[in-house]
Parts: C-alpha cells; sequence; structure tokens
C-alpha cells in the first residue's frame, strides 16, 4: 500500500518555508531547493536524498548524523538540443523558444549516450529548450525513473503538487528549474540575425560579443556577468549535492553553461573564448575529494571507457544489467 505523508510529517521535520511569491523575487537562490526539501524529504535515509540547505556549503549546513551517501559523484552537463532560432541562426538569449525536432532527437541521443549514467537530480534553466532536452533525455535512462519539475510559483502550485507515495518518490527525480541557469541575456541582440548583425557591425565587434569575456552586447549579459547567477547558483545549489554524492545532471545553455565550465576547469577569461559547445552533446565530469574531473563526452551506452572512470560508475552500469535483463 501506498504510504501517505501528509503534510504535518513534513513541515514537522523542518521550520516551515513559508513560501511567498515574494520570497521567491526577494531569495531566488534558495526557494527551489526549499520547495524541494518540502515535497521530496521524508527521512535522511529516503534514497532521493538528504537534502542541505541551499544557501550554505554542506560544511556548514549538513547536521553531523547525516551520513554522506558517497564521497565521489558524477555530474552531467547538456547543452539544449537545436532552437527554432538556433536553425533561424538568430540571436535567442533568454527567449523562451522550444526546440526543433533536430533539437528533439539530439537529446533523445544525448539520453541514450548518458543512460546507463545515475542521475538522483536534474537542474534546468527556466527555459523550454532546457527542459524539453532534459525531460526527452531522460525518457531513454534505463533507470526508468520520472522526472518531475518542482513548482514554486506559489504556495498552492507547491502543495498541490505534493506526492503522497514515498514509493512513487523513490521512482522520481526532482527537476529544479532555476532562472540563473538561463542563457546569457543578449539585450538588443535577441531575434536578430547573427550573420546579417555581423555584416553591420563588423564580424569582429560581433564575435568580441559573442565570445569575449569581459565585453556585454549592447544592454546585455557579458559572460562575466552570466558567470556571476550562474557559477554563485552553481556553487550554493548543485556543489553541495554533489558533494554529499547525489549525482546530478544540468540542461542548460551554451553560455551559462561555458561559465559553468569555466569554473570547473579553471579556465582563464582568455581560454574560454574559444570553448564552444554543440548543441545536445553530454559532458561528463566526476567530482571527488573536492575536485572536478572532466571525463569527457560519453560517446555512446555501452561505451567501456566511461565505466572504467570509477568503480562507482561501473557498479551501477552492473546493477542496472543485472535488474534489467
Ligand atoms: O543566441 C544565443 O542565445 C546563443 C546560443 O545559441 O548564441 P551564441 O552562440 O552567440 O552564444
Amino acid at each position: 500500500m501506498a504510504t501517505v505523508v501528509s503534510q504535518q510529517a513534513i513541515t514537522s521535520q523542518r521550520p516551515s518555508s513559508n513560501f511567498k511569491a515574494s520570497h521567491f523575487l526577494k531569495e531566488p537562490l534558495n526557494v527551489p531547493i526549499k520547495l524541494r526539501q518540502k515535497q521530496f524529504k521524508i527521512q535522511a535515509t529516503a534514497s532521493q536524498a538528504p537534502l542541505l540547505d541551499p544557501v550554505l556549503s554542506p560544511s556548514k549546513t549538513i547536521p553531523q548524523s547525516y551520513k554522506k551517501k558517497s564521497n565521489e559523484a558524477s555530474l552531467i552537463l547538456i547543452r539544449h538540443g537545436e532552437s527554432l532560432w538556433n536553425e533561424k541562426n538568430l540571436f535567442t538569449g533568454c527567449v523562451d523558444v522550444p526546440l526543433t525536432e533536430k533539437g528533439v532527437a539530439e537529446a533523445i541521443q544525448a539520453g541514450k549516450r548518458i543512460s546507463n549514467i545515475p542521475v538522483d537530480l536534474i537542474f534546468t534553466s527556466s527555459l523550454i529548450r532546457a527542459q524539453m532536452t532534459a525531460m526527452l533525455a531522460m525518457t531513454q535512462h534505463r533507470c526508468k525513473k520520472v522526472p518531475i519539475i518542482l513548482h514554486d510559483e506559489s504556495e498552492k502550485a507547491q502543495t498541490w503538487s505534493h506526492v503522497f507515495s514515498e514509493e512513487t518518490r523513490k521512482q522520481s527525480i526532482p527537476v529544479i528549474a532555476a532562472w540563473q541557469l538561463n542563457e546569457r541575456m543578449y539585450g538588443e541582440l535577441q531575434g536578430l540575425n547573427k550573420e546579417e548583425t555581423a555584416e553591420r557591425y563588423g564580424t569582429q565587434q560581433v564575435h568580441e560579443w559573442r565570445r569575449s569575456y569581459h565585453i556585454p552586447p549592447p544592454k546585455g549579459e557579458s559572460l562575466e556577468m552570466c558567470a556571476e547567477r550562474a557559477v554563485a547558483y552553481f556553487e550554493d545549489n548543485i556543489q553541495p549535492e554533489l558533494a554529499f554524492g547525489n549525482n546530478v545532471l544540468i540542461a542548460a545553455h551554451g553560455n551559462s553553461l561555458r561559465s559553468i565550465i569555466m569554473y570547473l576547469d579553471k579556465l582563464t577569461s582568455q581560454e574560454v573564448t574559444s570553448l564552444e559547445l554543440s548543441t545536445g552533446l553530454p559532458l561528463l565530469y566526476i567530482f571527488k575529494d573536492r575536485k572536478f574531473m572532466r571525463r569527457g563526452s560519453p560517446v555512446g551506452p555501452t561505451e567501456a571507457g566511461v565505466y572504467a572512470y570509477t568503480k562507482r560508475l561501473a557498479q551501477y552500469r552492473q546493477k542496472l544489467d543485472e535488474t534489467l535483463t
């Protein structure tokens, strides 16, 4: 029989988040995970995760009694599949454009490539192209868990989307959508054709707007400004989960991911200018001993190399093979 977990049972374990829309505006960083805590955290032993205080680092916030799930975690980054504006070669930025059919296929292909790699938690931007990519990719995952977007737009949305079965919750993967992972805001370039813009302002100028670290496009964000919110979000909300041993998938955008990769790989502002990410390409990192180790892009679900990276990945895959065959 399904376990019914009452709202009271959940809130009795932690102070009420007193969620209000205005809190979202004031404290956008911590609301989504507070919500996840409310919806998904039942007890410290639940398989989904002990959830950390979202704003502070784990060392400051995890009570001593919490045992880490693992001292290693995988991190997968995926740039969204091709969007309708990528296809038209338009500057997109924060305009919320869906995937093309090719983008859908890329997301599914990315899902196949990561189908044997563990995912406990998904972060996406608030834009549909990243969310479609994450969801489509997860249709291919061999764990067959259901990704569920957590809604924090109102207290009602939070309460009304509550899951009352612990078993069902175990078969779910929380998806947290965060605007901080959105594409860099492209200012007055949004909606303009990239080629025509280069003809009008010059190739060099447009290249600087698109790839330099410090120079913002007109009324838009530079990569540096994008990094300020995307990397801060990563450090405050995602890294603590990895430190705890949760495996994370991030589906986001060319520039928000470039800024995160710059942080993970310790690239200089010069080096990042030549970093290009293809649509729908998954990249794997292992987080261990507080370090990120880049492990490239899994080529296919059966590629031996990926599973040789760590014992934990190999064991996870073996478990899937045993359970599913
Ligand atoms: O238009 C955009 O939002 C981005 C990503 O597609 O373009 P660029 O390659 O210039 O960063």
